[in-house]
């Protein structure tokens, strides 16, 4: 359901509270995970554990130890084991384990070339800083470029834990093994795709008294969560949405806005925009009122071009204590605060210019990027992209949409995101839930959809899509409240 993810400081504190009690042996647990897990992987590649040729990949640091305790113990059942150490000085009682068991350690220069049926990466784990230094760097590149297997330990090597960034080599995992809970990498792309699957072993770390840095959403969270309308309700309860979106150089973006609106089940949408965009959404959606009136929330932005009257529409809807979506150029008029009910949904670049930065740092650290944008502003804000992310000044963690298909990198996504945002908000989401249900919708539909779809189509099988969760959730029509 939730997927929750904790810094590293919040890792090492509740692992000292474990290994005060226990010492090593907390070693041996993790290393008990992975060496299960290497073994299952195992069976599956080539049948069987004996006689597999396996590489242990090693730094100097206890990720490297995890790693040279998994090899002794594939050593003592038949493996034929492997450590190269790669960084630093190897866990000398993980060395003293795996030799036992009769496996070698070996510098990079003396590894020998053959082929490996599995490796296992120990290089880095919550300490390390990402990349990889030049002659492990060549040896990650090698292996991926066979093809080999790679069972990452804690977290693919060469990527930040708390970041997902990456340097210019890395480790790409076929599986990942982490131990008592995710770590923010696990989420955040580049890491994400770096980690493969990930099995989180239980090594009797307790977390629950402990602060997620980022909460992300599967499947059946995002089901659970979405606002199915209950059986009382009015349009008004399911929300009314004014879209004041398009302009007539950009007349597109008020049409992908509204039908994002009007296919994720808004009660009302009323179109305010430019007359350009109002005759393509008038042709398409027989269903939208043109006339103004009640709205529960706005969505402004989207396709402005140059708006004289911007500043003014978004003062007008913050006097009236309405909640807006403030998408793409709108993102120019905004005052210098405003209400954490408001949600700004930019895309890198526009939120390098929000805080004044390069787009480069903010593509380097998403999730401090979107952090400052909240605090900055005082809004919650959904940072679009790879990883889609929102933050709230008021909500301790970084919210983390559904990861989808590459597919949605492309022009009118991010139009059709802010008009579902705005049903979200009209019908009564907190904005930062609003955001990460909108992000997560729209990449389950691109899922659920694979290929090359414009945006328009996407927008079109949203409520397919939204009837797909409820049944996931188990909530038949007008059942629930
Ligand atoms: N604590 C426990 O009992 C348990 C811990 N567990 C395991 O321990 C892991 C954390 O271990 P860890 O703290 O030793 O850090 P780890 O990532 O192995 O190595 C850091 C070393 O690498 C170096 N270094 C860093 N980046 C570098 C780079 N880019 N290029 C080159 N060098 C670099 C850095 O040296 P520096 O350069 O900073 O001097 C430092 O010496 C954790 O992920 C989990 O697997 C589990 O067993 C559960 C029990
Ligand atoms: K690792």
């Amino acid at each position: 359901m939730e997927q929750r993810a904790y810094s590293t400081a919040t890792v090492r504190e509740v692992e000292q509270v474990e290994i005060d009690r226990v010492g090593l042996a907390l070693m041996r647990r993790a290393a008990a995970g992975v060496a299960a897990v290497a073994r299952r992987e195992l069976i599956k590649i080539r049948g069987r554990v004996y006689g597999a040729r396996v590489l242990i990949l090693v730094g100097g640091g206890n990720n490297g130890g995890d790693a040279l305790y998994a090899g002794a113990s594939l050593a003592r059942r038949g493996a034929r084991v492997l450590a190269v150490s790669c960084l630093g000085t190897p866990h000398p009682e993980g060395r003293a384990a795996l030799e036992q068991a009769g496996g070698r350690v070996v510098g990079l220069a003396e590894l020998p070339d053959q082929n490996w049926d599995l490796a296992i990466d120990g290089i880095l784990g919550i300490g390390g800083r990402p990349g990889l230094p030049e002659p492990v760097a060549a040896l990650a590149g090698s292996l991926a470029g066979q093809g080999v297997p790679v069972i990452a330990v804690d977290l693919p090597s060469g990527v930040a834990s708390d970041t997902g960034a990456v340097g210019d080599q890395w480790i790409r995992a076929r599986r990942t093994v982490t131990f008592g809970a995710r770590k923010p990498c696990h989420l955040v792309e580049p890491g994400r795709s770096a980690t493969g699957e990930l099995t989180m072993i239980d090594i009797g770390l307790d977390f629950t008294s402990a602060r997620p840095d980022l909460i992300g959403l599967d499947v059946a969270g995002l089901a659970a969560r979405w606002p199915y309308p209950g059986r009382q309700v009015d349009k008004y309860a399911r929300g009314v949405v004014g879209l004041d979106t398009g302009s007539d150089s950009y007349p597109g973006a008020g049409l992908l806005s509204t039908l994002g609106a009007v296919h994720s089940g808004a009660g009302m949408v009323r179109f305010l925009g430019p007359d350009h965009p109002t005759s393509l959404v008038v042709a398409e959606l027989p269903n939208v009122v043109l006339a103004p009136g009640r709205v529960q929330a706005h969505v402004f932005g989207c396709g402005w071009g140059d708006r004289p009257d911007g500043a003014r529409l978004i003062k007008d809807a913050l006097d009236a204590g309405t909640p807006a979506v403030v998408d793409a150029d709108g993102l120019r008029y905004l005052p210098d605060r405003l209400p954490s009910s408001w949600l700004l949904t930019p895309h890198a670049g526009e939120l390098a210019r929000l805080l004044g930065r390069d787009r480069s740092e903010v593509e380097a650290n998403p999730i401090a990027a979107v952090r400052a944008g909240a605090e900055r502003t005082g809004a919650t804000v959904l940072l679009k992209g790879a990883t889609q992310l929102v933050a709230s000044p008021d909500t301790g963690p970084v919210w983390v949409a559904l990861p989808g298909p590459s597919w949605t990198a492309q022009a009118g996504s991010g139009d059709v995101l802010a008009g579902i945002c705005g049903t979200l908000l009209a019908a009564g989401q907190p904005a930062f839930r609003a955001g990460q249900l909108a992000a997560s919708l729209q990449a389950y539909a691109a899922a659920r959809h694979p290929g090359p779809r414009p945006p328009q189509d996407l927008a079109r099988m949203l409520p397919e899509t939204i009837a797909e969760l409820a049944g996931l959730a188990r909530i038949g029509d007008g059942r629930s409240g």
